[in-house]
């Protein structure tokens, strides 16, 4: 059984869903360790007024017992407080009320696309699931995923490196995770207590001149075993995976896995990690410029992604866009946004990494319960003779 994470919920509506599918069972979970993650998410400055209503916390209403997986698909929901303001726009149901449709698409959210492709007068129909509210759900989903991981060994983490033009110093996949200690003290999640005050700086200059930022976030995840993933077939290479997931983030624009981008320009001689074998490390590289992905599968180094960030479509200066109900200019839905994302996003980018890589054990390794999983994947380790990362 494959690992499938589902979700479910409008922004305003009565709350989100996520259904996670194919966990083996016996595995341990703690609520803490999943309302942790949602609070993580909400963080980070640039945010809107919407994270002072929310204060999202995941109900577990199936799947579990006594704080341990049952092998049947877990059912996560996670309240919208919002809804109560929005009761009559978002009952599910026909209200008596005349609720007012929304007619000014805004150029760089789904609204446009949306209705054109649904049939829809009213944008609403559309912004309310395109909306990245849907991401407390992903993160719910996420956190099961490496609660899973971290019973084999893996952990998953993100940092901030840049936030509009403020980048932080180079690191060049080298990180350790002890690295990360501290990382969500960070108003902006950035490891550099400098670009950290000079991201913040920069989201308040570019929020005066009713603007949004965009930025990057860096994920890394480590303790994995080489050859998840495999080359032998489109469908199954981690790097394809990862992208798609991570692409699949509202607002992220870009990947690049490792090195990314840069390697372009590099000559062949400086794009690779060469190959050492000792007694104690078995294979190990010195450098990690693949950011742990060769032909589609894993090393065994740590991996490292990198995602783009848009500056968010609602701007409070809004631009130029269309009624869609009398076609004359007009200026784009203006409302209540957040200004920067970045932070959020790379709680989100852990999750979805996350359910990728849960994912690949699932296929790699298979079993019912999660001893089966830890006794399949110690027999790989023994028999490519792999020795974990300290
Ligand atoms: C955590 C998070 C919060 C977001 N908040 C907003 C927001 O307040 N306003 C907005 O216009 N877009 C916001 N976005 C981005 C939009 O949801 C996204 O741009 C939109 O769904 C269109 O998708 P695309 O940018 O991937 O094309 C947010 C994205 C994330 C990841
Ligand atoms: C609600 C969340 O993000 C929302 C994502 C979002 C968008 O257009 O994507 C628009 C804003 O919602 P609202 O219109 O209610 O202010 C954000 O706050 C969240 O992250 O939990």
């Amino acid at each position: 059984m494959p690992l499938h994470v589902v979700t479910a919920g409008e922004s305003h509506g009565p709350g989100l869903t996520t259904i996670v599918e194919g966990l083996p069972a016996g595995l341990e979970l703690s609520q803490e360790a999943i309302d942790r993650d949602l609070a993580r998410r909400q963080l980070g400055h640039g945010r809107g007024g919407r994270m002072k209503i929310e204060k999202d916390a995941a109900a577990v209403t199936s799947g579990v017992r006594h704080g341990r997986t049952l092998g049947g698909p877990i059912a996560l929901q996670v309240a919208n407080r919002d809804y109560k303001n929005w009761e009559e726009r978002m009952n599910p149901w026909p209200v008596e009320a005349d609720v007012p449709e929304v007619h000014l698409p805004r150029p760089g959210h789904a609204d446009l696309a949306g209705v054109q492709k649904y049939g829809f007068t009213d944008v609403r129909n559309v912004l309310e699931r395109a909306s990245a509210r849907e991401t407390a759900a992903r993160v719910a989903g996420g956190a099961l995923a490496k609660e899973f991981l971290r019973a084999l060994g893996v952990t998953v983490i993100s940092h901030v490196t840049q936030i509009g033009s403020v980048r932080a110093p180079e690191t060049a996949g080298s990180l350790t995770l002890a690295d990360f200690d501290g990382v969500d003290e960070s108003p902006v999640r950035c490891l550099d207590a400098e670009a950290t005050k000079a991201m913040v700086n920069e989201i308040n200059v570019l929020r005066k001149k009713n603007e949004s930022i965009g930025g990057i976030f860096e994920l890394y995840a480590f303790g994995l075993v080489p050859g998840l993933g495999s080359h032998v077939s489109w469908t199954e290479r981690m790097d394809g995976l990862i992208a798609g997931a991570l692409l699949s983030i509202q607002a992220a624009k870009g990947v690049g896995l490792g090195d990314g981008f840069d390697l372009a320009g590099r000559p062949g001689s400086e794009a690779h990690d060469e190959i050492f074998y000792s007694e104690e490390r078995g294979y190990y590289r010195e450098t990690n410029r693949s950011g742990g992905i060769e032909g589609g599968m894993t090393t065994g180094e740590p991996l490292v992604a990198r995602v783009a960030m848009k500056p968010i479509p609602t701007l409070t200066k809004p631009l130029r866009s269309v009624d869609i109900s009398t076609k004359q200019p007009s200026q784009a839905l203006r409302e209540r946004t957040d200004s920067c994302v970045v932070p959020a996003a790379g709680v989100v980018g852990e999750a979805m990494l996350a359910i990728v890589l849960a994912g690949a054990y699932r296929d790699k390794f298979g079993g019912d319960h999660i001893d089966d999983v830890k006794a399949s994947v110690a027999a790989y380790q023994e028999r490519i003779g792999w020795k974990p990362r300290p």
